[in-house]
């Protein structure tokens, strides 16, 4: 066949990402399965309504869809994550010759992509697992593309890739190879546990402004763009400024909204990932706790309506302190999902290039941000990010958010990721050991052996403690 690219799954990314290819001027191949009680054809139906998809075909059939690509295939499934991929890529496998390549774009979870490439290379196919960020609109426009898997395959669709991938500040694509296996989701999944901790803080200033401070939704937006010029400027604070905006009659949306917040999995694999690779990215896990604690509405109001209790009432709370210790909580949130990503590279072998994935992220994806900028050249000399810091800067920072945090610990407003940042501060800059109390107890009951200060090289010790 003809057409040099194919796309499966009309959904709302898989859309967007074949009118933004077709823009380009590369001639898609879509495919769409039959869809139940539906007499329309969902691929024909959507090539008539956009001008810029008049090269396209539009296929309910797979096997001709596959007949209609020119070779070595490249193929782009936007389906579902989880057993929906792995049915796509049996009905595909005996449809294809050596050397066709399939590319997952939906949110897959790493290991299920590095089985797929092995299972898929035994076939003579090339399996490329990519992230893609940015939402439907990112997808239209430009999204940030983390592709991982066989390199050369990569080559072969890199065009296509970096075509569509939004632009970075000096014009390069946000479109990089990644690294080997299922690299690509991996980065991706850690994007998004930095994307829940970085929308919890925002969720924790709009709960102080609003509940300690008193403001409206109105002025908390005002508050929260008048922060775009300190240095603090990014895709979730300007998306939170403007919906906080957005009224119903005299009310705002976002008091008609029911406080139970839902996730479809990137956070929680990050959090056994974490756990795994043994990188405490504390603030990643507060925030998807945070999302688990706030589903269970009922409970809570069983809570409050038992208890009763009242809250100090506490003064304001220093706008200046806020945005401080939001920049410092932030920075915290970084250097923990880089941390991870950097361990996972090592233990897995990937040699992921950090700057060059701070890069990409600078544009069409979810965090994209004036401090991902930033970012790039501080990750040349590791994911030690707070070290970059004057002690001045950090002190007034540390003060910033010790403030804020005792302000919600005196309120009952929770702030889980403020919380884990400040603490992950003071076990960083402060010593107080309290590891020496577990060692002793996991000796004192399981003779599991310590380390002495006096030898910290040396042989293990235990102790009969009684
Ligand atoms: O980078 C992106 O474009 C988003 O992160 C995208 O992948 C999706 O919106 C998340 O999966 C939402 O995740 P939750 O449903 O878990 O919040």
């Amino acid at each position: 066949g003809n057409q040099e690219f194919g796309l499966i799954g009309l959904g709302v990314m898989g859309k967007s990402l074949a009118r933004n290819l077709a823009g380009k001027g590369f001639k898609l191949a879509l495919y769409n399965r039959f869809v139940k009680n539906s007499e329309e054809q969902v691929a024909e139906k959507f090539i008539e309504e956009f001008d810029e998809l008049n090269d396209c075909k539009g296929f309910e059939d797979l096997g001709a869809f596959v007949n209609s690509l020119s070779t070595p295939r490249k193929i782009f499934l936007m389906v579902n994550a989880g057993k929906v991929t792995d049915l796509v890529i049996e009905e595909l496998k005996p449809l294809l010759d050596k050397g066709d390549i399939i590319i997952d774009g939906g949110n897959s979870h790493f290991a299920d992509t590095q089985r797929r490439m092995e299972d898929l290379k035994a076939n003579g196919l090339h399996f490329i697992g990519t992230g893609v960020s940015g939402g439907e609109e990112g997808a239209l426009k430009g999204p940030s593309i983390m592709p991982g898997g066989d390199k050369e395959a990569y080559q072969k669709i890199a065009p296509y890739l970096e075509a569509i991938a939004a632009r970075d500040a000096q014009g390069n694509g946000c479109c990089t190879y990644i690294g080997k296996g299922g690299s690509g989701h991996f980065v991706k999944m850690i994007h998004n546990g930095i994307e829940y901790a970085e929308m919890q803080l925002l969720a924790e200033v709009y709960a102080l402004l609003r509940y300690v401070n008193g403001l409206s939704p109105e002025q908390i937006s005002d508050e929260l763009q008048s922060w775009e010029t300190n240095g603090l400027s990014s895709y979730l604070l300007e998306i939170t400024h403007k919906l906080l905006l957005k009224k119903e009659g005299e009310a705002y949306l976002v008091d008609l909204i029911l406080d139970k917040a839902g996730n479809k999995g990137t956070g929680s694999w990050t959090t056994i990932s974490m756990a795994e690779l043994g990188i405490p990215a504390t603030m990643i896990s507060s925030a998807l706790f945070a999302r688990y604690i706030s589903s269970f509405k009922q409970k809570r109001e069983r809570y409050q309506k038992q208890f009763d209790l009242s809250t100090t009432k506490q003064s304001q709370v220093s706008t200046n302190d806020l945005r401080n210790a939001y920049q410092l909580a932030r920075l915290v949130n970084h250097q923990q999902g880089f941390e991870l990503i950097n361990e996972a590279s090592k233990q897995y072998q990937w040699e992921l290039n950090l700057p060059e994935l701070a890069r990409i992220w600078t544009n069409g994806c979810i965090i994209r941000s004036e401090l991902m900028e930033e970012l790039i050249g501080r990750l040349k000399s590791g994911t030690d990010f707070l070290l970059t810091l004057e002690k001045e800067e950090l002190a007034i920072k540390l003060e910033a958010l010790k403030a804020i945090t005792i302000a919600g610990i005196q309120t009952g407003v929770s702030l889980p990721t403020h919380l884990s940042a400040m603490d992950y501060l003071n076990t960083q800059l402060f010593d107080y050991p309290t590891a020496n109390i577990i060692q002793a107890q996991r000796d004192f009951f399981g003779a599991h052996t310590y380390k002495r200060v006096d030898d910290p090289e040396g042989p293990s010790h235990h102790t009969v403690w009684e």
